[in-house]
């Protein structure tokens, strides 16, 4: 799929490139054919016009008697074969085929994925739709405007997608949009026809291709509010689409469908309960976006040092270590990963990256809740060994018992709900090596806007830093689950993000961290209620 991460959408500009092409193609073609009917038709025009206007004896000449007889059964057969000839021209469908064979092109379920990844953006970052569709991002322009046939098919994939209110929010933007390209075609004819003929306005519905007309719109959008809960709203929209077209047959079935006091009944019990967000997503959004701070009473007892983990390596160069949480324990080391590794590590990880699943290597799911794409790198070669020492040295933990490498990488709009990456049932999924104790996750590039870490119950986003690694631990030290380190990946704004983690499990580890005196775990037990997505 396209819309889960960035690393396919260098493909489509390709597929893209070759339509061009392939179309530029067709075109030149299309025109060579063109003129060479043209050529013809008038040699035979100027022939016909010739011989009607000649005198009742123009057969008697026998050149004459020999065109006559030419033209139609030669020089006619011409023109038939050149208008076959551009009725069969398949120069493009022929070349639209995509050159690659390992290339799929995205699907209806890729652009429903799209639509929600930018609605999910907009909504949690509190972005402005107008704004959107004018190409803003935070008050700088990075795109050309949206269309109103762009809007509609976004509200279109999130009804689709049962995301009745924002597709409402999308396809009253595309209302807007589309009525303000009627009124700049409608200028432009205007101004045109005065050129031409003296300004008789002509047709004056078909605005900019691809067009959406107003009907169209409105046929989505009077469900859309009816099930996003506004019935009177919903039936002054339908009202309108019939008032436009008073056989519309979409809206002659709507309309029934609204005003159906019972239907509506059941439908809107059914739509509070999906509206309801939880306790954790809230906590989430709120921390994503950055409503929520760290506590200060957390905060103040921070710091930042520099440290050499007792490895003489480092003595060189001290590991610039940052505090983030100091109870569970969440700090971020800077700039231990170089350039030239992370070149490294994501062109390995290209070749096989895979829609994300959730859940340990070997028993795992596709899901909504994550989207993203992942590889596994073992740590086989020179520099994924290297890797590993270096992991090794700042966590002071033993490498034995950890997993490959999952490097992922998010699109726009991708991110990782809320979850904890310790199993809740470790007996059944980690039998041999014990639970995820701790996570270190490498950020491998610098994203442009969003892409936090986030820890709503600490109300704490680790921003990502090219170059970093962030390390906590997931379990307490008796090694039970620490419900405090629930965590999400952000959705990302703008830019890609790839990440490197490394999962290390208990077993093994118990000298280098051992149990405190009394179990620990009591104080994480209040935030296992809130649960996870
Ligand atoms: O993307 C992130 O920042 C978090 C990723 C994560 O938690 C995970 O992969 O388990
Ligand atoms: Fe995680």
């Amino acid at each position: 799929d396209y819309y889960s991460s960035i690393s396919g959408l260098e493909t489509l500009l390709r597929v893209e490139n070759h339509y061009m092409w392939a179309i530029g193609k067709h075109l030149v073609e299309v025109e060579r054919l063109q003129t060479e009917l043209d050529r013809l038709i008038d040699e035979l025009d100027t022939e016909y016009e010739k011989r009607q206007q000649s005198s009742e004896f123009y057969y008697d000449y026998p050149v004459n008697a020999f065109k006559a007889i030419n033209r139609i059964a030669a020089d006619w057969q011409e023109v038939f074969k050149l208008t076959r000839q551009i009725e069969n021209l398949t120069i493009y469908n022929e070349s639209s085929h995509i050159p690659e064979d390992a290339v799929t092109l995205p699907t209806d379920e890729d652009l429903r994925g799209a639509a929600r990844g930018l609605s999910r953006l907009q909504q949690l970052y509190k972005l402005d739709i107008t704004n959107i569709t004018d190409g803003y991002l935070r008050d700088r322009k990075y795109s050309s405007e949206m269309s109103a046939f762009n809007c509609y098919v976004l509200g279109k994939s999130l009804y689709e997608s049962e995301e009745y209110l924002t597709a409402s929010e999308w396809l009253i933007e595309a209302l807007e949009k589309s009525e303000k390209e009627n009124e700049k075609s409608n200028n432009a004819k205007a101004f045109d026809d005065s050129n031409i003929n003296g300004g008789d306005i002509e047709n004056t519905t078909d605005g900019i291709f691809p067009y959406v007309s107003i009907a169209e719109i409105l046929e989505f959008l009077a469900p859309a509010l009816f099930y996003a809960g506004k019935h009177e709203l919903a039936l002054a929209v339908n009202s309108k689409l019939l008032s436009l077209e008073p056989d519309n047959s979409i809206g002659l079935s709507n309309r029934d469908l609204i005003t159906a006091e019972t239907k509506i009944k059941r439908r809107t019990s059914f739509i509070e309960a999906k509206y309801d967000k939880s306790e954790i997503q809230d906590l989430y959004e709120q921390t994503c976006s950055g409503e929520f701070e760290q506590r200060i009473a957390e905060k103040s007892q921070l710091h930042c040092h520099f440290t050499t983990k007792n490895v003489p390596y480092y003595l060189l160069g001290p590991l610039k270590m940052e505090e983030l949480n100091t109870d569970p324990f969440v700090a971020v080391y800077h700039d231990v990963i170089y350039d030239k590794e992370i070149k490294e590590i994501i062109a390995r990880s290209k070749s096989d990256i895979e829609r994300s699943t959730i859940g340990s290597e070997d028993n795992s799911d596709i899901n909504e809740v994550r989207i993203s794409k992942n590889s596994w790198l073992a740590y086989d070669s020179a520099l994924m060994a290297k890797i590993s020492q270096r992991v090794a040295d700042i966590t002071g933990l033993s490498m034995n018992m950890s997993e490959d490498m999952q490097v992922a990488n998010y699109g726009i709009g991708g991110y990782y709900g809320t979850h904890y990456d310790f199993s809740e049932n470790p007996e059944e999924d980690n039998p041999d090596d014990g639970n995820r104790i701790l996570t270190a996750m490498f950020y491998l590039n610098d994203v442009d806007l969003g892409g936090a870490t986030a820890f709503p119950h600490l109300r704490l986003a680790v921003p990502p830093i090219k170059h970093s690694l962030v390390v906590w631990y997931n379990l307490h030290r008796s090694l039970e689950p620490d419900f405090r380190t629930a965590h999400a990946g952000c959705p990302v704004l703008k830019g890609s993000k790839w990440i490197g983690n490394i999962w290390f499990h208990a077993v093994g580890q118990e000298l280098i961290r051992p149990c405190d005196l009394k179990p620990d775990h009591d104080i994480s037990k209040p935030h296992m209620a809130m649960g996870v997505d």
